[in-house]
């Protein structure tokens, strides 16, 4: 199965694009979304921030959820705090992701869009198969992020500036994805990367190579119990 790594700035329209995808019958592995729903209440990971953080980061008259915006605030000026939501997070991520790749390696899927904003960050882009950057100039980047979030014009510049440069991204991506357009513009883009993905051999290469891993190993590991 070919992995699909899909990243870009803030608001520069990556779920526009997981959209198309979607639409178009391919799997997400949705970091942002798991990353949300690995702290709902009730969890492990919910209880540790809790402990962690104090009640004050949590809204107890609706359910005890998580306040992200609070929280988001404190981690942004404070690196040992991000530090502990990271640590307490990250693993239950990583562990969720883990799952639901393994569940679509047995379902047999072509390939899958693996969406994460901190696709270069982490690193995963080395283990993956190929990567999709999605840009837009600055001052587009910070109107739509201004309209969709409502927020204002200095919170969003520093969101743009907390992130890796996008010209680091684009220069690290395999395929670049130019949202200057409107939206239908984007979403033809999207179409005509998928008619590319779906002709591609780069799924098959990878089946076989899996397939031969799982033939070999099994193979080699019971010749050598057996001598
Ligand atoms: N080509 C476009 N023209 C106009 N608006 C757009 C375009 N592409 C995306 N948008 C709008 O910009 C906003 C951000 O897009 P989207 O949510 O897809 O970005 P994102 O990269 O997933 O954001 P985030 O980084 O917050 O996850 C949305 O309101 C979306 O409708």
């Amino acid at each position: 199965m070919l992995v699909v790594g899909l990243s870009g700035g803030v608001a520069t329209g990556k779920s526009t694009v997981s959209s198309v995808f979607r639409a178009h019958g391919v799997p997400i592995i949705d970091a942002d979304l798991i990353a949300r729903q690995v702290v709902v209440p009730g969890t492990s990971t919910y209880r540790k921030l809790r402990a962690e953080f104090g009640d004050d980061y949590f809204d107890d008259e609706h359910g005890g959820v998580l306040r992200r915006d609070k929280l988001g605030k404190l981690i942004f000026n404070d690196p040992d705090r991000r530090k502990a939501l990271n640590r307490i997070t990250h693993p239950a991520i990583r562990w969720e992701m883990l799952k639901q790749f393994l569940s679509l390696l047995v379902y047999g899927t072509r390939y899958i869009v693996f969406d994460t904003p901190l696709l270069f960050e982490s690193g995963y882009d080395a283990y993956i198969g190929t990567t999709i950057v999605v840009w837009c100039d600055f001052e587009k980047e910070v109107e739509r992020m201004m309209k969709r979030d409502n927020i204002l014009r200095a919170d969003a510049e520093s969101r743009i500036h907390a992130q890796m440069d996008i010209e680091e991204k684009k220069k690290r991506a395999k395929i670049v994805i130019d949202n200057n357009g409107n939206i239908d513009e984007l979403r033809e883009k999207v179409k005509e990367i998928i008619g590319q993905l779906d002709k591609s051999w780069k799924p098959f290469i990878f089946r076989l190579v899996f397939g031969v891993i799982l033939g070999v190993v099994p193979y080699y590991f019971f010749k050598y119990l057996r001598a």
